[in-house]
């Protein structure tokens, strides 16, 4: 099977694996082909359309209709500066620190951010909510910040739990700090559309980082305070 990309400017692509989410574990890298960056975003574009109007064919839709004519390239910006832009590092945000001159230390959490991510085996929609808490130490975040995160690793095929672990490990290094709890609650557009066409389970993750794992009482009060 051909596995090469699909443009003359692959051929620049490096051997090695591609600068990632080097600062993860390397089990939680989102794996990426060695040349995942030889095509620019306009390549890319123009590569997928052409593959996405292939597929139109092959389903017999008619691609002279005024209203198909233009969905190739619809989908295929929709992929690249989208669903999944979280592919690309130049988007992977800057969180930015302050001194906590309030002596803060308290739990802060974040809940109900909006999670768009894509099923990576079935590429559909995971549609959810996370929620994210942290004890600041000498510095507090940006709150915006912590949404970023959470997109920034929703926008690109996934699994929930490398998804919730990926946020969680991104955010122990950008706050310095273990004492971080992700809890991503989601519902799988393939569970619930196709396969099993079960419309009422969800799916609950959770990871609970240094004080969160070691005190109850703290992960419990986390819990009640989304609503758990
Ligand atoms: N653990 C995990 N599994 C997922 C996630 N998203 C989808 N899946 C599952 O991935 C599995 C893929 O299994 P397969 O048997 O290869 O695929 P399939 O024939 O489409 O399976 P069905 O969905 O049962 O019809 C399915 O059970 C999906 O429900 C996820 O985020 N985490
Ligand atoms: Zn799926």
């Amino acid at each position: 099977m051909d596995n090469s990309v699909p443009a003359a400017s692959a051929a620049n692509g490096a051997t090695a694996r591609p600068a990632i989410d080097t600062h993860l574990p390397a089990d939680l890298r989102t794996p990426l082909r060695p040349d995942a960056f030889a095509l620019s975003d306009d390549e890319k574009i123009a590569a997928i359309a052409a593959h996405f109007r292939e597929i139109m064919l092959v389903l017999g839709l008619d691609l002279n209709d005024d209203s198909l004519s233009g969905t190739p390239k619809r989908v295929a910006k929709m992929y690249v500066q989208e669903w999944f832009k979280g592919l690309d590092p130049k988007h992977r945000p800057d969180v930015r620190l302050f001194e906590n001159r309030y002596q803060y230390h308290n739990m802060l959490v974040e809940r109900d951010i909006t999670l768009f991510s894509c099923c990576e085996h079935h590429f559909v929609p995971i549609i959810g909510k996370a929620h994210v808490a942290y004890l600041p130490g000498e510095h507090v975040v940006g709150l915006s910040k912590l949404n970023r995160v959470v997109q920034y690793f929703a926008r690109r095929p996934q699994v929930q739990e490398r998804l919730n672990r990926q946020i969680a490990e991104e955010l122990k290094n950008a706050l310095n700090t273990e004492d971080v709890a992700v809890l991503i609650e989601a519902d799988h557009l393939c569970v619930m559309s196709r396969g099993v066409n079960d419309t009422n389970s969800s799916t609950i993750t959770a990871e609970y980082g240094g004080a969160f794992g070691r005190d109850e009482a703290l992960r419990r009060e986390f819990l009640r305070l989304i609503g758990k």
